[in-house]
C-alpha cells in the first residue's frame, strides 16, 4: 500500500512517524520545498498521485482548494483520499473531485506520532473495504471513532486542538514555578511527571470512580485544594475555559462556510 502526502508538515510527519514501522506501507510526499525526511520526494503532484494508493491531503485549510483544483483533472481511479483538513467537509472535496472518489475525512491530533491520537472518522463510502482499511489503520494510531460530520466542529476543538489547550494550562503551572529559579528543562521534567502521574491516577481509577470523586480524594476539608477549587468555582474558571472550546468550535464552523 502506497501512502502519498500532499504537504509534509506537522500532521503528515505525525502520521508517518506513527506508521513507519508498519511493514506493508511505503511513503512519499509532494511539497513546494524538499523536507528533512528520508522518504521519496516528488516535486510534481502528478508523480505523487501516480505513486499513491492513498492520497493524504495534509495542507492548511487555506491551501486545500488549490490542491483540489490540481487533483481534479488527474486520473484518481483506484485512489482514496484522506483529509484531516479542519473545517472542510467531504462534500467540499467531492465538489471538486466527483462523488465516485472514496474520501475519508478525519480529525486527529499530533499524538498520532506515538499511537495516542483520538481520531474522528467519516466517509462518503462506508461500505467500501478500502475506507474500512483506513479506519483500521487509524486504530493503530490511537483511538478512532466513526462520527457524523456534524460532530466534527466540536470534536476538532476538544481532540484536535485539545493538546494545545492542555499545554497552555501546563504553561500556567510552569510560569508560576519561575520563582524556584530551576532551569526550564528541569521544570518541564517535573511538570511532565505531574501530568503523567495525574493521567495514570485517572487511568487506573476511571472505570470505578468519576472525575469528581478523584478530585475529592485530593481535597481535604478546609485544606489547600479546597481553597484552590473554591476560587475555581467562584470565578467560574470552568465556564471561562468552556469559552476556549466554544471559540475553537465556532472557528471550525466558520471555516466550513468558506
Ligand atoms: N497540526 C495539528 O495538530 C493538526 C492539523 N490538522 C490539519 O492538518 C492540516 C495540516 O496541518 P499542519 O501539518 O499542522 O500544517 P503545516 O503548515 O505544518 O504543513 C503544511 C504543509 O503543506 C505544504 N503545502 C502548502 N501549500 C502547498 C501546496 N500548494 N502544494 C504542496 N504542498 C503545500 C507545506 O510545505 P511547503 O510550503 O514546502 O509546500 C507544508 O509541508 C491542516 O489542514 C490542519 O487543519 C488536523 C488536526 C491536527
Ligand atoms: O488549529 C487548527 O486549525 C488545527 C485543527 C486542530 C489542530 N490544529
Amino acid at each position: 500500500m502506497n501512502y502519498g502526502f500532499i504537504g509534509f508538515g506537522n500532521l503528515a510527519k505525525a502520521v508517518y512517524q506513527g506508521l513507519k514501522k508498519v511493514n506493508n506501507i511505503q511513503f512519499a510526499y509532494f511539497t513546494r520545498s524538499k523536507k528533512e525526511v528520508s522518504i521519496p520526494f516528488f516535486d510534481c503532484i502528478e508523480e505523487l498521485v501516480s505513486f499513491a494508493d492513498v492520497i493524504w491531503i495534509t495542507v492548511k485549510p487555506q491551501d486545500i482548494k488549490g490542491i483540489l483544483e490540481k487533483l481534479q483533472p488527474l486520473n484518481l481511479e483506484g485512489k482514496l483520499i484522506v483529509s484531516p483538513v479542519a473545517g472542510k467537509s467531504i462534500a467540499f472535496i467531492e465538489n471538486y473531485l466527483g462523488k465516485e472518489v472514496p474520501i475519508v475525512r478525519i480529525m486527529p491530533n499530533l499524538a498520532m506520532a506515538y499511537q495516542k491520537s483520538v481520531t474522528a472518522f467519516a466517509t462518503n463510502q462506508p461500505l467500501n473495504p478500502a475506507t474500512d482499511a483506513i479506519f483500521e489503520t487509524l486504530t493503530r494510531l490511537g483511538k478512532a471513532v466513526k462520527l457524523n460530520e456534524k460532530g466534527f466542529d466540536l470534536f476538532t476543538s476538544v481532540f484536535g486542538s485539545g493538546p494545545a489547550f492542555i499545554l497552555a494550562f501546563i504553561q500556567i503551572f510552569k510560569d508560576k514555578m519561575k520563582e524556584f529559579e530551576l532551569p526550564g528543562n528541569v521544570l518541564d521534567e517535573l511538570l511532565l511527571e505531574l501530568t503523567q502521574g495525574t493521567t495514570l491516577y485517572f487511568a487506573e481509577n476511571q472505570s470505578s470512580y468519576s472525575i469528581e470523586e478523584l478530585i475529592r480524594n485530593i481535597t481535604s476539608k478546609g485544606g489547600t485544594t479546597q481553597a484552590g477549587l473554591d476560587h475555581f468555582h467562584r470565578h467560574k474558571i470552568g465556564k471561562h475555559f468552556e469559552g476556549v472550546l466554544d471559540a475553537a468550535k465556532n472557528r471550525s464552523e466558520e471555516m466550513s462556510k468558506n
